[in-house]
């Protein structure tokens, strides 16, 4: 039975050479690891099929070997099945498969019209963008099928980067990751392109230094002789726009923290379960018992947010940075001893990494550059959110709704994090809980909800996770 980290690690393409290289140095040959891997997608294509006929199309390497294979046990469930292979197999596991399929094969797919279709033309082997004539014939023989299948990762997509490389490829229904998930499978743009996403486990095992796709947490509910204090106190600066501040207390709320204080001039929309002071930001803050502050959400960029800034950062404990604090902050600022979230979304990374001199190619780089330089944890926020550690840790959030795509979303999820860093996570660890419950928040939510409710549905999202 593999780990739960085994199933939920992100490998890079080397990575996967890797783990499949201990496999065989374990002692399966490398044909026989390529039988396992390819029995286990034919037989989620066999369910998928549910008897309707199969076009395989079969590439030179690897890829294309499974192909064979896949194309080689639908026949004998008894599906009618067509190969089509525009090059001779080069690797010698996918020669020993096209020997086992022993039947036709098509050169080209001029005459083909079917049901199903397989792309195993090129997977994580793909080391440029796919020729003319290649990616004419995936498009061609995508539209005249019904349905399309890709198997490990569809071909043309980078698969340790998620780039698109070739235009217009065609949009997968369903796509088989082999052995473990690969950051095309969860970075855009290539993971639009992939429809359903399944996970053929193989037996790779789990790799201490492996990105992670963010899990369900498990969270314990309060202990028995738990109190307010020792639940965690959680303290969110607000500013100028207090409803940013209200909404982020009220996700901290029902995210874990057993005492939300807002600390802001005045805020008239603060529901009676809020404790708000009113009095100024030093005197607010001027508390032992805080565990965790969140200052950004609403604070608006002068003089005085500075200041606050300046005094959210002299608290000795745990830091959430966000909205304006991240304009705000300098490297300067930022007491290594102290463990800090920031959640940027892509506007604020860049003024980060120009804060910081980050030159670095892509928001996974980025992110993960910037942690390392700042020494903070990193939530690079969007529809594919990267978390990442000054450690080196990554962690990407599934697919979240799209309906997340309003105003005070951002705010909410602040407010779930320094929730959960009060109650004792760690900032990576934070990160992590907090893009899972926002995320199921949203789900709870359905489509088209204001960010108040997104924040009043964090205790149900919660509940899921104990
Ligand atoms: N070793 C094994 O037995 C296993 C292999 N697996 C399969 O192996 C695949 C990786 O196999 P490979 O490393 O052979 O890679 P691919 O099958 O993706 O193809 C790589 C080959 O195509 C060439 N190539 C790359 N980009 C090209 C382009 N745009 N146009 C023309 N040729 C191009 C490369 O030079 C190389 O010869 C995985 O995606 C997976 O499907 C999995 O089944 C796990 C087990
Ligand atoms: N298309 C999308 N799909 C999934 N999540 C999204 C999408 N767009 C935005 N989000 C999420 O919504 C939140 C928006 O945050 P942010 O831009 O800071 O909003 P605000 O500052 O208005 O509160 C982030 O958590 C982001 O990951
Ligand atoms: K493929």
């Amino acid at each position: 039975m593999a780990s739960d980290n085994a199933l939920s690690q992100i490998l890079t393409t080397q990575q996967m050479r890797d783990a499949e290289q201990r496999i065989f140095d374990a002692g399966m040959p490398e044909f026989d690891l390529m039988q396992l891997a390819s029995g286990r997608a034919a037989e989620w294509v066999r369910r998928i099929a549910a008897g309707r006929s199969v076009t395989v199309l079969c590439g030179p390497g690897n890829n294309g070997g499974d192909g064979y294979v896949i194309a080689h046990c639908l026949q004998k469930a008894g599906l009618e099945v067509t190969i089509v292979a525009p090059e001779a197999p080069k690797t010698p596991s996918a020669k020993q498969a096209l020997a086992l399929w022993g039947d036709d094969v098509l050169t080209s797919g001029g005459s083909v019209q079917g049901e199903v279709f397989v792309d195993c033309l090129f997977g994580s082997g793909l080391t440029r963008k796919l020729s003319g004539e290649h990616s004419l014939l995936l498009r061609d023989l995508a539209e005249r099928h019904q349905m399309a299948i890709a198997l490990d990762v569809p071909s043309g997509i980078a698969s340790d980067s998620g780039a698109v490389l070739n235009e217009r490829l065609p949009r997968f229904d369903v796509t088989l990751a082999l052995g473990a998930w690969k950051f095309a499978h969860c970075l855009l743009p290539a993971r639009d392109k992939m429809g359903t996403q399944r996970l053929v486990p193989i037996g790779v095992s789990a790799l201490e230094e492996a990105a992670v796709r963010v899990t369900k947490p498990k969270l314990a509910p309060p202990a028995f002789a738990d109190h307010k204090y020792s639940r965690g106190l959680a303290a969110i600066v607000g500013g100028d726009m207090p409803g940013a501040s209200v909404l982020a207390a009220q996700a901290a709320m029902r995210a874990g923290a057993g005492y939300v204080k807002l600390a802001v001039h005045e805020a008239p929309n603060a529901g009676p379960e809020l404790v708000v002071d009113t009095s100024h930001v030093r005197v607010a803050l001027d508390d032992k018992r805080i565990n965790a502050v969140l200052i950004g959400p609403g604070l608006a960029r002068h003089e005085g947010s500075i200041k606050a800034l300046e005094t959210a950062l002299k608290c000795k404990g745990a830091l959430v940075l966000d909205a304006d604090a991240l304009h705000l902050v300098e490297p300067h600022m930022l007491d290594p001893q102290m463990s800090v979230l920031a959640t940027p979304h892509d506007g604020e990374l860049d003024a980060l990494c120009r804060k910081f001199a980050i030159v670095a190619d892509g928001r996974m780089a980025r992110a993960k550059a910037l942690a390392a330089m700042s020494g903070m944890v990193i939530c690079a926020k969007g529809p594919d959110t990267i978390i990442a550690s000054p450690q080196g840790e990554v962690a990407i959030a599934p697919p979240a709704p799209s309906w997340l795509s309003i105003a005070g979303t951002g705010d909410v999820l602040a407010g779930i994090a320094v929730s959960r860093m009060a109650n004792g996570s760690d900032p990576f660890t934070a990160a992590c809980e907090a893009v899972w419950l926002h995320g199921e928040a949203a789900r709870i939510c359905g489509p088209a909800f204001t960010s108040l409710e997104l924040a009043q549905s964090v205790g149900r999202a919660l509940a899921r996770c104990l």
